[in-house]
């Protein structure tokens, strides 16, 4: 594969990754748990080193804090500090260079293995490269991890067949290790692989780190022999504490040095735990001493390594704002057509609703009827402006909670931004909401609405009342912590939006000091339009007057002024951009805090 030759000067610089006395407090209740206390260490560039300990030993603490994902904050304390190349550093600074996989699988389940590559290499790569030369590295790591059988495989979820668990853990060490990073840490990369497959993953780090100089922080639950000693040096962590560190092969010797020696044909990882979940506290402390007056001090690793000269430089701009979008947009429009239940739902829903209301309504708005009222016309049209703000504001509420976990992955890897993110799933909402209001020309004409008024300017009030309603539940959708919190938000979305829509209670009924709000409801505006477009003077001239004055007080007790027409389709798209605009920070600002 032919790399420019910066690029391969850039990749081989060694640097030394160390941080010193990292604490972490969590106040729970009213007690300070010591999640993480003092510890030290060093990565040397080249080399690939295991965290060990016990179940709840704080690896994953140790990790988070290293990687820059844990900060003072709330009811937890860090301290310490973290130094690359002898320089300190913290902050989204060190996020940036570590590529980081973390312990969950947080994939987009409708992309094959390739595409979730070959996504990450086109984003995140920087520009130097060309396409050719990513696309040679996506099948180069394809290759390399064992991937190729299933890289035309969507990667799945419960209800898409997709890759095993294996080689999903093998594509999220795939997305990160594309990048060629000087950093890298991973949380449990190997659990739930079997020891060859763990071996491999091991052993291209391993190759990784020995061919790009970088440095390699790994925790690893039970490995097996081959895969353990594939390990440069390892980190054993004891309730928070440093229990071991150094060299591999100073471990064997420090434990037999201290009188537990692992006996021949054990697995030394596994007996590493085993000594640390049998022996009492006390006992553990002595032989930590033994061990460390056995070590030589040579083999403690925080010595400076002697090629660490290198403080690493940012790579180069990764992709521009408009192949963010091109390929947000791609995998947003993939995840509709390749979702097949989702979008048989999303179309048969609304047709049945549809058929719903066209029975219940059928031709409440014919004048020509002898059963016609004016209360049953305004009430066919309510009904379908609700059922139209429903069906498009409902499933937004969920759509970034339920993708939290990607972005905030793909975010915090500066894979793309927060606009481009959004303004990809806004416009493939916005096509599949004009999209859907094709079917209300019938229903429209099914309840006999806007029959006399224009078609086309029904349908488009139609569209645009949807999508601004669509627009304030997207805000809190963006706002909400979790898919529980946007849930239980619902009402407060949808039900003021009822109120002021002008049927249940008119405006003029509602206390002055409370009609503010409605200027907040994209609903009481897309009525306002309805209402002038099927009770305008113009329409209704030439209805029999005894039909006319059955509705001529629509238009005044709802506080609408027929020459206001264009002031109520602005605040309508007023409503969209403002909202949406708030979305985009609300989402940035999210993200910035979590870490
Ligand atoms: N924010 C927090 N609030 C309260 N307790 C915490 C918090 N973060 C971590 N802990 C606790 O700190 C301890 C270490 O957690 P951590 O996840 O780092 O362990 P671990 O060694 O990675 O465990 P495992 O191997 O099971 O993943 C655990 O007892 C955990 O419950």
């Amino acid at each position: 594969m032919s790399i420019a030759p910066e690029k391969m000067e850039e990749g081989q610089k060694l640097s030394n990754f160390s941080w010193e006395s990292v604490s972490m407090n969590v106040k729970v209740g009213k007690q300070d748990k010591k999640i993480l206390d003092g510890i030290s260490g060093t990565l040397r560039g080249g080399e690939v080193c295991a965290l060990m300990g016990p179940s709840g030993a704080g690896k994953t603490s140790l990790l988070n804090v290293l990687a820059g994902r844990v900060r003072s904050r709330g009811n937890v304390k860090v301290d310490g500090s973290i130094l690359l190349d002898n320089l300190p550093i913290s902050g989204s600074a060190l996020r940036k260079r570590i590529a980081y996989v973390m312990q969950q699988d947080i994939l987009t389940p409708t992309q094959t293995v390739r595409e979730s590559l070959w996504f990450s290499a086109n984003l995140r790569l920087p520009k130097s490269y060309s396409r050719k030369e990513k696309e040679e590295l996506v099948e180069k790591t394809l290759k390399e991890l064992g991937l190729e059988k299933c890289a035309d495989t969507y990667i799945g979820d419960d209800m898409i067949r997709g890759v095993s668990g294996g080689e999903k853990k093998r594509t999220c060490v795939g997305i990160e290790l594309i990048m060629k990073p000087k950093l890298i840490f991973l949380d449990e990369p190997t659990s739930g692989l079997d020891s060859y497959a763990a071996h491999n993953v091991v052993m291209r780090l391993k190759d990784m780190a020995a061919h790009d100089g970088c440095n390699v922080l790994c925790t690893i639950h039970q490995p097996s022999s081959e895969v353990f000693h594939q390990f440069n040096s390892v980190m054993v962590l004891r309730s928070g504490k440093r229990f071991y560190f150094g060299p591999l092969s100073g471990l064997s010797t420090s434990l037999h040095a201290a009188g537990k020696g692992c006996p021949n044909e054990f697995n030394l990882a596994d007996h590493v735990m085993f000594v640390l979940q049998t022996e009492s506290s006390e006992a553990l402390d002595k032989i930590e001493m033994q061990m460390q007056e056995a070590t030589p001090a040579s083999q403690h690793p925080e010595m400076p390594h002697d090629k660490s000269v290198m403080t690493m430089k940012l790579e180069g701009a990764h992709a521009g704002f408009f192949t963010q979008l091109a390929a947000l947009t791609k995998r947003e429009f993939q995840n509709v057509y390749r979702d097949k239940a989702g979008l048989i739902a999303s179309i048969l829903v609304p047709l049945i609703l549809n058929v719903f209301f066209a029975l219940i309504f059928f031709q409440v708005g014919n004048i020509d009827r002898s059963e016609w009222t004016a209360q049953a016309h305004f009430g066919g049209m309510t009904q379908v402006a609700i059922g139209g703000m429903f069906g498009a504001a409902q499933p937004l509420l969920l759509k970034f909670p339920l993708d939290r976990g990607i972005f905030l992955r793909e975010y915090a890897t500066q894979t793309y931004g927060a606009a481009p993110y959004f303004i990809s799933k806004s416009m493939v909402e916005l096509s599949l909401s004009f999209c859907r209001t094709f079917p209300i020309s019938a229903l429209q004409k099914c309840i006999g609405i806007a029959l006399l008024s224009a078609n086309q300017r029904y349908v488009l009030i139609f569209w645009i009342t949807g999508v601004a309603a669509a627009s304030t539940a997207l805000l809190v959708g963006c706002l909400a912590a979790n898919p529980e919190v946007a849930q239980q938000a619902a009402p407060a979305v949808f039900v003021p939006q009822l109120l002021f829509a002008g049927f249940f209670i008119q405006s003029e009924q509602i206390p002055v000091w409370l009609r503010w709000a409605q200027y907040l409801c994209a609903l009481k505006y897309g009525m306002n339009l309805n209402i002038m477009n099927e009770f305008g003077t113009d329409v209704i001239q030439d209805w029999p007057v005894q039909k006319q004055a059955m509705v001529s007080g629509l238009i005044e007790n709802n506080n609408i002024n027929p020459d206001h027409g264009w002031l109520y389709a602005g605040v309508l798209i007023g409503i969209i951009v403002v909202v949406r605009l708030l979305s985009v920070v609300a989402l940035a600002k999210r993200a910035a805090a979590f870490f």
